[in-house]
């Protein structure tokens, strides 16, 4: 092929006139704020001045150092506006299917009471069925729980694809998840086509028959040979390969299917076993010792192919000449299909997947999102870019050093398939079984560089944000791949509670990678300017959960001064009120113009706010504690996993909008607590205003109470209007009643 015909596998440009606006907003922003904060600092040092200690001093300070570490925030942010892109690819244009590369794609599941079997076993039905050449799939299973449930599901699911997949195959079908596929209520169209009929009604029986199983193992009714006595804390390692047996071929028609490995690592109490990361690395090697393929896709259990081409998709980047020598992995937005219309939780994180990653990509690339990413395996082995490997390191002494002491494993580094499967004949043979099964045992990592080095790293409970950055460090770029329509979709809890233990832990292991020795503030932050903005977005996400300081300061110290008609902010008709205003406007503008470019609207931008404050004196808040805990020892930080059923009053409750507060803890309360007071402080200062006649003084505060009133209504409610069961529980409505009520109390007796 010559220069001139070549046509790329994908493009990209950058998103204008977003990029010019945004950098005009800087300065504008960057201006407005600068007054701000010197507003506040001269007025604190008179205030001081006066009187070293009062309401007034100790508010104006509190308040001076909120916008500091605002001030400070936003700096950090520039690097997701700087330079949006956006993406297009080409799978058409990909070599034909003899030269695509191996596949091998984990799936990970940890607990069969909160992450439904079905639903794990219509994620590899989702996959194994997608449109990427069979004999070059292979889906592993980890199973952290080690539960038989799942095993015996997937020995049925894999009978089910030897039907299933052809069928999608055969009839192009667009969704390839079972349960999506035969929900009637999704089907639009009447389809005429006999044949394809009474296929899908043949299968439709299989696949009624196929849970109707599922629902019996799991009462224990049908049960499937084990040789274990085990617990979800408490298990050794077991592995099964469900390959496709030789007989039955007629059934098959011309369609092989992939291949299905179910690995369950060893588990012992009083071992750590590092979560999600450490069965990541487990699935490293043991796919490494049977498969090797040169790319990996992962994902969460709950993630169904919605878009069968999604791999050819990813493969338009890894297989660009250019691209592909840096590149680390092509990440897919995380979409989910059971988000309501009102998004009251804003689950859909629309500001990561759809402002801030298209950002990102424009630098060096997004960053490492969990799931649905396609990786390139070497990377995760500690390979840098472009790197050719010297001979030295492919002497199986030194390697056995780093990787663990292996034969198999340290081969597979440096052998490009693995021999234990041969391509041909897709077949296996049959790997030594003790092997396999000490690569996913507890005391394998002892002593080599796994979690640190190599692999997923340790250290944060997001592995995802802590590995991707560890790889951009090391030199590798990403790419984001935002099709129109979604390539997986996935499930997000539906209540407050389940979303604020998502969300402590994910600004937990942030604020781990912060103050470890990666934070971003120090790491790679001077390579060139690309590398500085991308550093800050990084850093930016690390000390995210600090936000819940400045929340704090404007919950508690405008309201105090309110009540006691004490004026914070420059009086309306002053000159200086106008860099107020600007600082203001111009964040709910961004904010918005955000929304609205990622196709949402007002509500959301009101629901983002809301959401915003409530985990900001919450989950946030609790994050800092329990990073905190952890470094002086006192404890861990957990990987609470997230709960994937509900029941149907919750789901009832999420589709009306209304908040269910229903099993929250005492974590709740600093945002219930500090919304009480600031009605209290409404009433009571809008009072005093009258009654004194400050209009004008405490204009600003007035309306920055009720603004926070309008966004703290639904806590308000739960907490004095509510009584179904999705209140605020009583104890912390209680407490909160009590706190607010004292603090409202002691302002009016000493103050
Ligand atoms: O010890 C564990 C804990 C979790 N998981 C699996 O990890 C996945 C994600 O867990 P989930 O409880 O669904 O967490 P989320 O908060 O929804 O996950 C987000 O955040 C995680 C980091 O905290 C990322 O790993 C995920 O990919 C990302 O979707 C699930 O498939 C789990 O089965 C394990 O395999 N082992
Ligand atoms: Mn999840």
């Amino acid at each position: 092929m010559t220069d001139d015909n070549y046509l790329p596998l994908h493009t990209c440009h950058v998103i204008e006139p977003t990029a010019t606006i945004n950098r005009f907003q800087f300065l504008l922003h960057f201006c407005a704020a600068s007054a701000v904060l010197y507003y506040h600092a001269s007025h604190l040092f008179f205030a001081f001045h006066f009187h070293l200690v009062s309401l007034t001093s100790v508010s104006l300070a509190f308040i001076f150092l909120a916008d500091v570490v605002l001030f400070f925030m936003w700096l950090l942010i520039q690097g997701f506006p700087y330079r949006p892109v956006s993406r297009s690819v080409f799978p058409e244009r990909l070599p034909d299917d003899n030269t695509l590369p191996a596949l091998d794609i984990f799936i990970m599941t940890a607990d069969p009471d909160k992450e439904p079997t079905i639903e794990v076993m219509n994620t590899v039905l989702s996959v194994m069925a997608i449109d990427y050449p069979s004999e070059k799939l292979h889906i592993y299973l980890s199973d952290d729980a080690g539960a038989d449930v799942t095993l015996c599901a997937s020995k049925e699911a894999y009978s089910l694809a030897r039907y299933w997949v052809p069928f999608c195959k055969r009839f192009g079908i667009a969704v390839r998840c079972p349960e999506v596929f035969f929900d009637d209520s999704k089907i639009d169209q009447q389809d005429s086509d006999k044949e394809f009929s009474q296929e899908r009604q043949k299968i439709k029986v299989m696949y009624d028959t196929f849970k109707e199983k599922i629902k019996k193992l799991k009462e224990n009714k049908y049960s499937c040979a084990t040789r274990f006595q085990k617990t979800r804390q408490e298990h050794p390692s077991q592995i099964e390969i469900i390959r496709e047996e030789e007989s039955n071929s007629t059934d098959k028609e011309d369609f092989t299917i992939p291949s299905l490995v179910y690995v369950s690592r060893e588990k012992r109490i009083g071992v750590q076993h590092r979560f999600k990361a450490g069965a990541l690395n487990v699935l490293l090697r043991v796919s490494g010792v049977i498969t090797n393929s040169p790319y990996i896709l992962v994902l969460d259990c709950d993630m169904y192919s919605n878009d069968p081409s999604s791999a050819r998709q990813a493969m338009c980047f890894h297989l660009d000449s250019k691209l592909s020598p840096s590149l680390a992995f092509v990440q897919f937005p995380q979409e989910f299909y059971n988000i309501s219309k009102n998004d009251i939780y804003c689950a859909e994180i629309r500001q990561i997947f759809k402002t801030f990653w298209l950002g990102l990509d424009g630098l060096r690339g997004p960053v490492l999102s969990g799931t649905n990413y396609f990786v390139k395996r070497c990377t995760l082995y500690g390979a840098r870019p472009g790197g050719t490997s010297n001979s030295e390191e492919k002497e199986i002494s030194r390697l056995k050093h780093k990787f663990g002491n292996s034969n198999e494993f340290c081969l597979s580094l440096v052998e490009k398939s693995s021999h234990y499967f041969d391509e041909k004949i897709t077949t296996y043979v049959n790997p030594q079984k003790e092997n396999i099964l000490t690569l996913a045992s507890c005391d394998y990592e002892n002593g080599t560089q796994w979690g640190e080095r190599i692999g997923y790293l340790y250290g944060s409970v997001v592995e995802d944000y802590f590995t991707g950055f560890h790889l951009h460090c090391c030199g590798w770029v990403s790419t984001y791949c935002f099709p129109s329509k979604p390539a997986f979709l996935g499930n997000v809890p539906i209540n407050f509670n389940d979303t604020l233990v998502q969300n402590k832990r994910w600004n937990a292991g942030l604020l781990e990678v912060a103050l470890s020795s990666h934070c971003p503030l120090i790491f790679g932050i001077s390579k060139s300017f690309n590398w500085a903005l991308q550093s800050m977005c990084y850093a930016w996400l690390a000390f995210w959960s600090v936000f819940s300081f400045p929340l704090l300061c404007y919950g508690i110290f405008p309201q105090l001064c309110f009540l006691n008609g004490i004026s914070l902010f420059p009086e309306v008709t002053s000159p200086c009120f106008g860099a107020f205003v600007v600082v203001f406007l111009s964040s709910c503008i961004q904010h918005l113009r955000e929304v609205f470019r990622s196709g949402r609207n007002l509500t959301t931008w009101c629901n983002e706010q809301r959401f915003w404050m409530m985990i900001g004196l919450t989950g946030q808040l609790f994050a800092i504690i329990d990073v905190f805990l952890k470094l002086v020892g006192i404890s861990a930080v957990n990987f609470d996993l997230t709960n994937k059923t509900a029941d149907k009053t919750q789901i009832k409750r999420y589709e009306n909008g209304v908040f269910d507060f229903e099993g929250c803890s005492l974590m709740l309360l600093p945002a219930t607590t500090l919304s009480l007071l600031n009605l209290g402080a409404l009433i009571g200062g809008a009072w005093q205003m009258i009654k004194f006649n400050a209009m004008e003084r405490l204009f600003t505060q007035f309306i920055f109470s009720c603004f926070i009133l309008a966004l703290s209504l639904p806590l308000i409610e739960g907490i004095l209007f509510r009584q179904d069961s999705g209140r605020v529980p009583p104890r912390v409505a209680f407490w909160s009643l009590v706190l607010s009520g004292s603090i409202i109390l002691f302002m009016f007796i000493f103050c």
